[in-house]
């Protein structure tokens, strides 16, 4: 049984998909521009195209905190007022689409700010994967966790070579939530995502291809981006509310599963993060990935200092 309030959500979507006119959308046109969100969330709408392309700008790997949700939940909301005729995700760093939820926000967390957080995070989850318009994902960088959830809610995933991909939560020692599972098995065959969600396998774009949780790879982010609105440009043949209520079928019964315990997942949020042994994983994680940071510059050494012994090595 559908809740009625999804109901009036489905009921509201035909208003919008139905009632809005182009007359509404052309003013967007018209005004075309790069509007932006606290400039953690950049909009730039195409004008040929109606498409907006949306970038995560949080530098330096665009790591998921309050701020950059509440942003992005409030794009969210924009292109969806607007009746946007797609979305294309992408992001500003040229290394990392997004490395996932800011483990500062997890980390010896504030009570009251990490309620905000989590439920922003709800919010953008049921905004994007449940959204009307058709999305796509221009992956130009590495996208664990978070990264690979936003990735997953979008329709589509063309992603740059030699960067992973995955839900890694089991190997940071938590558990990833039900509904964060439930967009990985709306992604890939139900058994791979149980393997990939138990392992926390972090996917290299070719293995990733090849398991369809990507499904196209480009040779660089413009490319990606064209391979996006390629794949949106097949829906503008295609009646708006028709699809639109198509995609929403067929996630609703994840969605609805949120909607009605939201309060119950941030409930079992908080038992997780108050956990000793889930805040000592996250307190060696968070060392771990600053011991990483400062010692890129001796790591780079090495490798600069192997390449040119191996090419004299040649050379003999
Ligand atoms: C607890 C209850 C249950 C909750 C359920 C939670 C569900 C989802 C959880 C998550 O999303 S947890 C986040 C998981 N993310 C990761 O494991 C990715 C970690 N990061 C990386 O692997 C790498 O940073 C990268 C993304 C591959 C990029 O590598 P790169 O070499 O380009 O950059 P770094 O030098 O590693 O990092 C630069 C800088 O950013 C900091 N940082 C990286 N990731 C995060 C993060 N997720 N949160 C906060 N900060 C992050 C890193 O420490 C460096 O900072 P400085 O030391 O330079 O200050």
């Amino acid at each position: 049984m559908l809740s009625s309030k999804f109901i009036h959500a489905f009921t509201r979507q035909i208003y919008h998909t139905n009632l809005i006119t182009s007359a509404t959308f052309n003013v967007i046109k018209k005004h075309n521009s790069t509007h932006t969100k606290n400039d953690l969330v950049l909009v730039d709408v195409n004008d040929k195209t109606g498409f907006s392309i949306v970038t995560l700008n949080r530098p330096p790997v665009n790591s998921l905190n309050l701020e950059l949700l509440s942003a992005f939940s409030s794009v969210l909301d924009d292109l969806h007022k607007n009746n946007s005729r797609g979305m294309i995700l992408t992001s500003s760093s040229s290394t990392v689409f997004s490395a996932g939820l800011d483990i500062n926000e997890l980390y010896k967390p504030d009570m009251d700010r990490v309620r905000k957080f989590w439920t922003s995070l709800q919010d953008c989850w049921i905004k994007l994967y449940g959204s009307s318009f058709p999305t796509a994902a221009a992956i130009n960088g590495h996208a664990p966790a978070g990264g690979c959830l936003f990735a997953m809610c979008c329709e589509y995933r063309v992603m740059l070579p030699k960067y992973t991909i995955g839900l890694n939560e089991t190997q940071l020692g938590i558990v990833a939530p039900t509904w964060f599972m439930a967009t990985m098995k709306n992604t890939i065959p139900l058994r791979q995502a149980e393997l990939a969600l138990t392992l926390g396998k972090m996917f290299k774009t070719d293995d990733a291809l090849k398991l369809g949780l990507i499904d196209e790879i480009a040779e660089n982010k413009e490319d990606a981006i064209h391979k996006c609105e390629i794949f949106l440009k097949k829906y503008q043949k295609i009646p708006q509310t028709a699809r639109a209520l198509t995609k929403q079928s067929y996630r609703k019964n994840d969605i609805m599963e949120l909607e009605n315990n939201r309060e119950a997942d941030l409930q079992l949020f908080f038992l997780a993060i108050s956990d000793p042994r889930v805040q000592s994983s996250l307190g060696k994680y968070v060392a771990f990935l600053k011991l990483k940071s400062r010692m890129k510059p001796i790591l780079e050494a090495v490798k600069f200092l192997k390449g040119i012994f191996k090419s004299k090595k040649k050379k003999n």
